[in-house]
């Protein structure tokens, strides 16, 4: 037996000995999970903290590093908690549908949601000055000279990233890329646009016009003397969408006539365009699973019905001008065409195709880009010239003088080869009118690398990743570029004085029959070379207006039939450079061949109830939400046969 002084002795020694066995084990390491478990946590915390400290600091540690960026740069600054132009159409629809933004209120107007302030920051803040946000810097140009320096040079000024990725709805397109895949999106649809298009515009102008007067007869009790509009905008953008479509993509149509459709749909053409833009937003950022699955009743369900209804149709015009080239048809080469050639063969330059979504990207986009912004600007030309009859008369004027000259030649229609260049008037007033109404104010640029510019003669560099955001509405009211009356409509300064100093046109009222030979001898190119900036159509030696100390018209020339060149940098309603407008000259042949048609018999008239304090309160707005330059209420106009 043991004692219990040998067991305790034991008991001890065993301890003893399994000491050591213990340590090598583990025992050290339960001490040690408590204290790795607590470092856990720890770490944890710090990093939740320090996750948490850096979402909530790193705006305004970004936001300090812009600032000592645009401070660097040495031009005026302006502190924004928000890059300019974020709330755009997007952030506009979602806060008017949680009904916190009202027209009129102090937010509406903050947000600068009414119509672009055209010159007014630029008084405060000079024609070149920087933004800062935490998001980045932006320089705002309102200088033409900046403006054409960025316009010029692609590489060095690309489209920002991104640009326009919520246009790429049905595939990326000439408008949301850059570099290489730009190049092959421009060199194939550019194709297109050539003369002989411009004289299919021009004639489907003439017949879409007539289409839509002969829709308004029905709807007016058939009463051609008085025809009441009251919806011009809609009926413009009907008219615009079908030229494109007979023209550009091959396919006429008389006026309630649809394209042909791949699958079908209870939409009408222009009911799905119409469905189409007034679902832009969600048809822009729903993804297309979450569309397909909504409710048909819903503002969702009536999206993905548009989007597919529209596809439908681009689809069904493709398959159409493909048969048409299938059995050699068509000889006639327009856009559609040259986009599907562009699929089957290798474009030499690049050495690569189009793939079928950017066909249909491109086949969606010029017919979005295309037709809204002209439909605007003959709407706009309307409420215009009914609001200024001393302008109309101008323009009944030269109306009926194309006319007689064509009756005289024995033609009872206008004819784009020997008319167009005529419309001295008629271009004015577009120009006048997109430069005050211009229906895409700002484009946007991006500096690829440190960028120099030059403003009023001073160097400054540009950080590389600053948005340029060139503002066309702020240098065509610039009163250095366009004259002390930069905010007032006047289309007569598009049309230049004699050689005598006198406003020939201005004062004369009617163009003489000598004026009409004087117009008629010059080129197409000559008369529309305002837009253009041809060079070879320039007489240098006749500066107009040099009285004026404005840089548009001081620093501009005249073009061979008297109408105003603007200085380049100075009229960019379609942008400058290889990345302007591709539709430039179509929009201009498609407003002055609807204008002549739709004026040849008749005046534009607002309705009694309309004064012109009330017209002017109109024309000042803008409709919430657009994407182009809209105005916020239907003014309702009369044509009065003359
Ligand atoms: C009055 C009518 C029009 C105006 C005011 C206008 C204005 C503009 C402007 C300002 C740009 C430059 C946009 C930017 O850089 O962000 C542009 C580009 C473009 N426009 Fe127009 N446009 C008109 C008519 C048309 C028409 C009729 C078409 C074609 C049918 C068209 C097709 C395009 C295309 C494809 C581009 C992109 C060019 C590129 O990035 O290479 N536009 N337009």
């Amino acid at each position: 037996m043991q004692t219990a002084a040998e067991l305790s002795l034991m008991l001890r020694s065993a301890s003893n000995i399994s000491a050591p066995r213990m340590q090598l084990y583990g025992d050290i390491p339960t001490q040690n999970r408590t204290v790795s478990v607590e470092l856990v946590v720890g770490a944890g915390l710090a990093i939740l903290f320090l996750y948490s400290a850096m979402k909530f600091f790193r705006p305004l540690v970004f936001f300090y590093r812009n600032l000592k960026r645009a401070r660097a740069i040495g031009l005026p600054m302006k502190v924004m908690p928000f890059p300019p132009g974020s709330f755009s159409f997007f952030t506009f629809q979602i806060l008017r549908r949680l009904e916190v933004l009202k027209p009129g209120t102090v937010l509406h107007q903050s947000l600068n949601m009414g119509r672009p302030d055209g010159y007014g920051y630029h008084k405060e803040m000079g024609d070149a000055f920087v933004t800062v946000s935490p998001a980045g810097l932006t320089l705002i140009v309102a200088d033409p000279k900046v403006a054409t320096h960025v316009n010029n040079k692609r590489a060095e000024f690309p489209k920002p990233p991104n640009t326009g990725v919520l246009i790429n709805i049905y595939g990326r397109n000439v408008i949301n890329t850059n570099g290489d895949a730009w190049r092959l999106h421009r060199r194939v649809t550019g194709q297109a646009f050539s003369e002989r298009l411009h004289r299919d515009v021009w004639q489907e102008g003439i017949n879409q016009a007539r289409f839509m007067m002969e829709s308004w007869l029905t709807s007016n009790d058939r009463n051609p003397d008085s025809l009441r509009v009251s919806e011009i905008e809609r009926d413009a953008l009907h008219l615009t969408l079908n030229v494109i479509t007979g023209t550009a993509y091959g396919y006429p149509l008389r006026w309630n006539e649809d394209p042909q459709c791949a699958s079908p749909t209870s939409l009408s053409y222009r009911a799905a365009m119409e469905q189409f833009t007034a679902h832009l937003m969600p048809i822009f950022l729903t993804p297309r699973w979450l569309l397909r699955l909504a409710r048909k009743d819903s503002t969702r369900g009536r999206a993905w019905e548009a989007y597919t209804a529209f596809e439908s149709y681009m689809r069904g015009m493709l398959d159409c001008q493909r048969a048409r080239l299938g059995a050699a048809e068509c000889t006639d080469e327009n856009l559609l065409t040259a986009l599907i050639r562009s699929e089957d063969q290798e474009d030499e330059k690049a050495s690569k195709k189009m793939t079928a979504q950017e066909v249909m990207g491109n086949t969606f986009i010029f017919l979005f880009a295309g037709h809204e912004t002209t439909a605007n600007t003959l709407h706009y030309s309307l409420l215009l010239l009914a609001q200024r009859p001393d302008v109309q008369q101008r323009f009944l004027n030269e109306v009926d003088d194309i006319y007689e000259k064509a009756a005289q030649e024995g033609r009872c229609e206008l004819d784009y080869d020997l008319d167009f260049s005529c419309a001295q008037w008629a271009f004015a007033i577009m120009s006048e009118t997109l430069r005050l109404f211009t229906p895409t104010g700002i484009t946007n640029k991006w500096t690829a690398t440190d960028q120099p510019i030059t403003f009023e003669g001073r160097t400054y560099v540009i950080p590389q990743g600053t948005r340029i955001s060139i503002s066309g509405t702020a240098v065509h009211q610039n009163p250095k570029v366009w004259g002390e009356n930069a905010a007032e409509w006047e289309p007569s300064r598009w049309i230049i004085e004699d050689d005598d100093g006198g406003a020939q046109m201005l004062e004369r009222g009617r163009p003489s029959a000598q004026m009409g030979s004087r117009l008629n001898g010059k080129s197409e190119n000559d008369a529309y070379s305002g837009l253009s900036h041809a060079p070879f159509s320039v007489q240098q030696k006749q500066p107009p207006r040099p009285s004026s100390s404005a840089f548009a018209i001081n620093f501009g020339t005249a073009s061979a039939n008297g109408l105003l060149i603007p200085a380049k940098g100075s009229f960019l309603a379609f942008s400058e450079g290889a990345r302007g407008c591709i539709g430039k000259r179509m929009a201009t042949v498609e407003f002055v061949a609807v204008m002549c048609t739709l004026l040849r018999h008749h005046r534009v008239e607002f309705e009694d109830d309309w004064s012109v304090e009330r017209v002017k309160k109109v024309l000042s707005g803008r409709k919430a939400g657009s994407i182009t330059l809209q105005p916020p209420e239907q003014i309702p106009l009369r044509f009065i046969r003359r």
